[in-house]
């Protein structure tokens, strides 16, 4: 029987990325996807654009829904500010072991907390069990139909204050256009698109930065 890419990735990351330094985990990810085999992750070219957005935030709460490996849960964290915090959300257990562990190598977990389940399931629980108010940034990257449904339970469960940030992975491949008719049609946000390409290719993509007006 063969390992899954995710358990490939994840032994990669022991042998080569030095422990604790969540840079060196996020570069052998990079190499390894460019190199080696491709994965899902938002990579380097993207992950620049998504580490401006953060940097120029300094979310104290920050959200990522679809964690898959933890590349971008570890990238996120290694520029959060002190006491703030990551949630992503993973639903597949295969998945969230695996990013736990690449998350724990980085050295980011206290800055990281990994909650295993349906994004439509969590949500509508956040506040009561993490004592929230709202979120400052919101990565989304987890499945493209998600997108749109899940954004509208955040409104709806009061998760977002005016100025709260949306930042939408794969809005042009795979693609969401439902969630990107929204944000771009709805006077309730003030959207933007960073052109780039999909990870480890030359492929067009893009992420899109919503701010919500309240
Ligand atoms: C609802 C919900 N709740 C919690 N976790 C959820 C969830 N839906 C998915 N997830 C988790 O997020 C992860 C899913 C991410 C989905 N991302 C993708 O499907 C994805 C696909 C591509 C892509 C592009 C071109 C190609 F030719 C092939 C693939 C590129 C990307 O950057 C992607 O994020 C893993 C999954 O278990
Ligand atoms: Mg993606």
């Amino acid at each position: 029987y063969g390992s899954t890419r995710p358990e490939r990735i994840l032994a990669e990351v022991k042998s080569k990325a030095t422990r604790g330094d969540a840079r060196s985990v996020v570069d052998t990810i990079d190499q390894y996807c460019r190199h080696q085999e491709w994965a899902m992750n938002v990579g380097d070219e993207k992950g620049t654009i998504l580490d401006s957005i953060v940097c120029e935030v300094k979310p104290r709460a920050m959200l990522e829904l679809g964690t898959y490996c933890g590349y971008s849960a570890v990238r996120i964290a290694s520029l959060l500010p002190p006491n703030s915090r990551l949630i992503t959300m993973e639903f597949n257990p295969v998945f969230a072991a695996i990013a736990r562990q690449v998350i724990a190598w980085a050295g980011v977990e206290d800055k990281v907390v990994l909650i295993e389940g349906p994004s439509g399931d969590w949500i509508p629980k956040m506040k009561k069990e993490f004592g929230l108010t709202s979120f400052d940034l919101v990565f989304l990257d987890h499945w493209k139909d998600c997108y749109l449904p899940d954004t509208k339970l955040m409104e709806e469960c009061g998760l977002l204050r005016t100025g709260s940030i949306l930042v939408a992975d794969n809005v042009i491949c795979p693609g969401a256009p439902d969630y990107l008719e929204y944000v771009r049609g709805s006077p309730r946000y003030e959207s933007k698109y960073f052109r780039s390409h999909l990870e480890y290719t030359r492929v067009e993509d893009g992420i899109e930065k919503s701010v919500f007006l309240g």
